[in-house]
């Protein structure tokens, strides 16, 4: 592979991470409406490890790699774990 080519994928790469952080935004302003939720509801605890699990069967049995079923459930589990710290912030 030439510099020029390690460039072009790089910037590839570069669009791809502008794409996922805008996704996980969409996705932490709908997870604050859920803890927008659970708070009018008096639910005491944001961490909702049943849920979790499901979420990590439903991914592991969609995903075709590279990433193997470990690497998702560990990326998903930081996404997840950040998730429930915003919905924590929102009590604060
Ligand atoms: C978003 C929620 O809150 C927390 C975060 C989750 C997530 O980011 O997918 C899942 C379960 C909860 O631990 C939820 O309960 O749906």
């Amino acid at each position: 592979m030439s510099h020029r080519e390690l460039n072009e994928l790089r910037a590839q790469v570069d669009e791809i991470n502008v794409k996922l952080l805008e996704l996980l935004n969409e996705r932490a302003r709908i997870v604050e409406k859920i803890g927008e939720y659970k708070r009018s509801a008096g639910m005491l605890d944001v961490y909702d490890p049943k849920r979790e699990r499901e979420s990590f069967e439903y991914l592991t049995r969609r995903n075709q790699g590279p990433f193997d079923d470990e690497m998702i459930k560990n990326i998903f589990k930081q996404i997840f774990d950040e998730s429930s710290e915003l919905q924590k912030r929102q009590r604060i």
